[in-house]
């Protein structure tokens, strides 16, 4: 494939690929800007423009924060010159942000994030391959169309249902249901599979909208405490972390059914690992819940339900149309790869045609 002239946008947020032990606490803390993860990052091939847009750990990060990477990218992608953008970030919430990132892009240009699981000051530390290999993906055009890309311990995952599965396993993320996109070697051959199916991007959420949405945890003898308290807060979406294929008790079902009627957005996602969410069972599983107004999150995890719940009530739209587009976006059967059929630009079912 041919190579192309330009530069990479290196985004740095912190994280642990950014992270040193601070002497006086003797915790770990983001401490490095862009130019130092570059430089430990070694020799590279393509020329790069560093921006320092934050530097926390991921687990500090809020939604305007995760609104101002998209920001940033999307400014970054305004010249021409800008081959693709990398972000590096912390693995913690990289699974949120870089959802965000994928639900808002319009552009054929990669967007790629990365990590590390080991400290800058640690003796073998992964964040210089995993940048190197980010960088190599950013500026290659195989990863064009394909919205935003995680690439960790020479893996190259698809955003929706990534999360990260591992503490402290140097691959840290895992798309349990639909496997990697793709690999890449540490010579930075690129292997990747048929690009998936790309719904059209979302508006850009305003900053500072306030959306407050909650997540609950579902598990045996769980009263609805917690959500009502979650709803007293101000909670204009709530993401259930349900028990198995989605199911609660009739308590929570209850409340769900409240909730729901005074216009408040209920997703229903679920605490295993893999596999899609579904209404099967009554007497407060997930068929009760859906008779209650809850919305199956598909393969979505609460992490990325959350988001998207987050971000689609941001951009104010009304109840019924959230709900179908959480409905679209958790669907298995529009996360695969697209189909090897027609990929005219005016066909459905190519990349970036798909209904929101
Ligand atoms: N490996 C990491 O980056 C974890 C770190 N605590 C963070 O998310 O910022």
């Amino acid at each position: 494939m041919e190579s192309l002239t330009g530069h990479v946008a290196l985004l740095a947020t912190g994280g642990t690929i950014a992270s040193r032990v601070d002497g006086a606490e003797g915790a770990t803390v983001a401490a490095d800007g862009g130019s130092t993860i570059l430089a430990a990052a070694g020799t590279r091939t393509v020329a790069v423009e560093v921006v320092d847009l934050m530097q926390k750990g991921s687990y500090l990060l809020t939604f305007d924060d995760m609104l101002a990477v998209c920001v940033a990218i999307r400014a970054a992608l305004h010249s021409p010159a800008t081959l693709g953008v990398v972000v590096t970030h912390g693995t913690d919430t990289m699974e949120e942000t870089a959802y965000l990132a994928d639900l808002l892009h319009d552009d054929p240009r990669p967007v790629v994030f990365t990590g590390a699981q080991r400290a800058a000051d640690s003796p073998e530390p992964d964040g210089p391959g995993n940048l190197r290999a980010a960088l190599t993906l950013a500026a290659s055009p195989e990863a064009r169309g394909r919205g935003a890309l995680i690439v960790f311990d020479g893996e190259i995952l698809a955003l929706p249902a990534t999360r990260k599965t591992e503490t402290t396993n140097l691959r840290a993320f895992g798309n349990p249901e639909l496997g990697p996109a793709g690999s890449i070697t540490p010579e930075g051959e690129i292997l990747l599979g048929p690009a998936p199916l790309r719904p059209a991007p979302l508006d850009t959420p305003p900053t500072g909208a306030g959306v407050r949405v909650d997540v609950i945890a579902c598990y045996p003898g769980a009263d609805a405490a917690l959500f009502v308290a979650a709803l007293a807060a101000g909670a204009r979406g709530i993401v259930l972390e349900a028990t198995g294929l989605g199911n609660a008790n009739a308590a929570l079902c209850d409340a769900v059914r409240d909730a729901v009627r005074d216009g408040v957005v209920v997703v229903t996602s679920t605490r295993v690992h893999a596999g899609p969410v579904r209404g099967v069972y009554g007497a407060g599983g997930g068929r009760t819940l859906e008779d209650a107004g809850a919305v199956p999150s598909g393969l979505l995890r609460p992490p990325q339900a959350r988001t998207l719940l987050q971000a689609l009530l941001s951009l104010r739209l009304p109840p019924e149309e959230v709900v179908r587009r959480v409905r679209q976006r958790g669907d298995p059967d529009l996360l695969g790869p697209a189909p090897p059929t027609d990929r005219s630009p005016d066909s459905p079912s190519a990349p970036g045609k798909a209904d929101p």
